[in-house]
């Protein structure tokens, strides 16, 4: 059965078309890169999965089911950091916050959600941080706890929004390895967004790159390609390969990582 299933969907805000009559399967177990341009539709596309976006026309089917509010079988990792790096709590009561949904308050566990926030903070390898002071913490241990919270209940499908933002090279590394850790552990199948493709070679098995209100989901030799990437920017790009890494350029302008600034 297919992870994540979208059948002629397009969505509206107004009069700005953010994604028109895309038609895309991802196999369950996968790890997929979602790649695209500044407002492209990462983020929208992740909250449409979750049910908290109207479609417009269309259908989406997570796990075999219509797309809707509260599923637990998907776990969710929000764009947002800033307010749980100000949280004056410690690690394990973040990760319980956001246990039976009730993120950010604190509400009495019981033995079995005791047990699932201790196996997600494990799951992460998070369990010396569950003690510590989150607002002490650095951006790249906050994000595994925010991982640790995702995996409550153990979800089938994980949805990452630019987890790697405002983290240095090595955190954003070792975010990506966890997340490939998690997946080849659990079989979960992940969307995972990200401005840079880079820091996500050799862990993804397939990208979803969004652009112009169209996607191409493929492996990464299928999509990451001039005519492909021309086609979602409707502009000539270039894409050039060096040494391991690649670049998407638009007459010499590297256009992925460049244009992306976020509040993290
Ligand atoms: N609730 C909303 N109301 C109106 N417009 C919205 C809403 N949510 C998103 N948009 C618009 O839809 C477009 C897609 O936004 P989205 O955040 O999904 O893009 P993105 O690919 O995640 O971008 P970024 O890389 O900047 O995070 C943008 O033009 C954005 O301004």
């Amino acid at each position: 059965m297919a992870a994540l299933s979208l059948t002629h969907v397009s969505i509206s805000f107004g009069a700005r078309a953010v994604l028109s009559d895309i038609c895309m399967q991802i196999e369950a177990g996968r790890f997929v890169g979602v790649l695209g341009p500044n407002g492209a539709g990462k983020s929208t596309l992740m909250r449409a999965i979750l049910g908290l976006v109207r479609l417009e026309r269309g259908a989406i089917q997570v796990l075999g089911c219509a797309a809707t509010r509260g599923n637990a079988a998907i776990g969710y990792v929000p764009q947002t950091r800033s307010a749980a790096a100000r949280q004056r709590l410690r690690g394990w009561d973040l990760v319980a916050s956001a246990s039976n949904g009730h993120r950010w308050g604190l509400p009495i566990l019981g033995k079995a959600a005791r047990r699932d926030v201790g196996r997600a903070l494990d799951a992460v390898g998070a369990t010396d941080l569950a003690r510590r002071p989150v607002c002490e913490l650095s951006g790249g241990q906050l994000q595994r706890l925010l991982i640790a919270q995702a995996l409550l209940g153990r979800p089938r499908l994980l949805l990452l929004d630019e987890p790697l933002i405002s983290l240095d090279p090595q955190h954003q590394r070792s975010v990506v390895e966890l997340v490939k850790h998690v997946q080849q552990e659990t079989g979960i199948t992940v969307l995972f967004s990200a401005h840079d493709l880079n820091p996500l070679l050799g862990a993804v098995d397939q990208v979803l790159y969004l652009g112009g209100g169209r996607a191409a989901l493929g492996t990464v030799e299928e999509v990451i390609t001039a005519p492909v990437l021309s086609r979602l920017y409707g502009s000539p790009i270039e894409v050039l390969k060096i040494e391991g890494r690649i670049f998407v350029l638009s007459g010499r302008i590297e256009v992925e990582r460049g244009a992306h600034v976020h509040d993290a």
